[in-house]
């Protein structure tokens, strides 16, 4: 049974990794739900087998009496905004004062959910936690194992931190309101307030139903791996199994960077998610380092905001 659970594990994560994260299934959906049905009942008849990476924590494990408190090693900062082209401008000069004229920025859409921080030991999910204020955040492991689109055993046995934004996607907005209404419940007034909602649950089951994915947008250090920039971080984490923006692009100028905000200005209204707007940041890691940290925000990143 151990060998056969392995075995269905292996598989599942694999299936899992191709059609939550890549959007590419590998096989039909009834293959896969198969697969987790034959694991369930194999755990079901072997509870001692269960393992915390196993796909079917993805339906939601035991309750929670509260979250506990956790401290982030590194504080979750905020984003400083822009709301001009000229404000990006003005941001540009700053970064060359600092850095030279070296230099070339990452754009990524800004995801409109809720900052979450995942911790990884050798590869295996053991710590998901809410922003909070930045130095503490909530420990909501249990929820966010529950989203599928974050991976419980990563593809290479790293120990790393990353952060992402969980959310939820429009359609599934749309029809949990629906359904709240129906049922004569509050409804929620966006996709950020029901995804940060559902993972304030006690119970994962509820988080399990929601249909929360998350994208990964940044990553702590990984020992013997180095990283010359962002970019080819969003493509390690990717690889690693993490569901990352395909819309982030590699701008050579800030006028590149603008030109994307005027794009996704419009675009965003066709994406299956609400994105408030974009991020920009520094590519070049070392530059980070020199430019370092306002009391609240990085000085190698902004965030260009959406007119409302
Ligand atoms: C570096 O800090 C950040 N980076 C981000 N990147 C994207 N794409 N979206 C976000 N919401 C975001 N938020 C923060 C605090």
């Amino acid at each position: 049974a151990e060998e056969t659970l392995k075995q269905l594990r292996s598989e599942l994560d694999d299936y899992g990794y191709h059609y939550y994260v890549l959007d590419k299934p590998k096989v039909p959906d009834a293959e896969y739900d198969r697969l987790m049905k034959q694991l369930l009942e194999v755990e079901e008849a072997f509870p001692e087998l269960k393992t915390d990476d196993s796909p079917s924590v993805r339906i939601g494990g035991p309750v929670a009496s509260a979250f506990k408190k956790v401290t982030h090693a590194v504080p979750m900062m905020s984003l400083s905004n822009a709301f001009s082209a000229d404000d990006l401008r003005q941001f540009d000069r700053r970064v060359r004062q600092a850095v030279g004229d070296d230099i070339s920025y990452v754009c990524e859409l800004k995801f409109d959910g809720l900052a979450v921080s995942l911790t990884y030991e050798n590869g295996l999910l053991t710590r998901g936690a809410t922003r909070g204020d930045g130095t503490i955040g909530e420990e909501i492991t249990g929820n966010l194992r529950t989203v599928s689109s974050i991976p419980l055993r990563l593809r290479e046995p790293v120990s790393i931190e990353v952060r992402g934004e969980a959310y939820m996607p429009k359609r599934s907005f749309e029809s949990l309101n629906k359904a709240k209404e129906e049922a004569g419940e509050e409804k929620f007034a966006n996709p950020r307030n029901a995804a940060a909602g559902s993972l304030r649950q006690l119970d994962p089951k509820i988080a399990a139903k929601r249909n929360l994915a998350m994208f990964a947008y940044s990553i702590g250090e990984v020992d013997g791996k180095a990283l010359t920039t962002h970019y080819e971080g969003l493509q390690f984490l990717n690889e690693i199994g993490f569901k990352v923006s395909q819309e982030a692009q590699e701008c050579a100028s800030i006028e590149d960077v603008i030109a994307f905000t005027e794009t996704w200005t419009e675009k965003r209204h066709d994406l299956p998610y609400e994105i408030d707007g974009i991020v920009i940041k520094v590519n070049n890691l070392a530059q980070h380092e020199t430019l370092g940290f306002t009391a609240k925000s990085p000085r190698w990143a902004t965030a260009y905001k959406f007119p409302a």
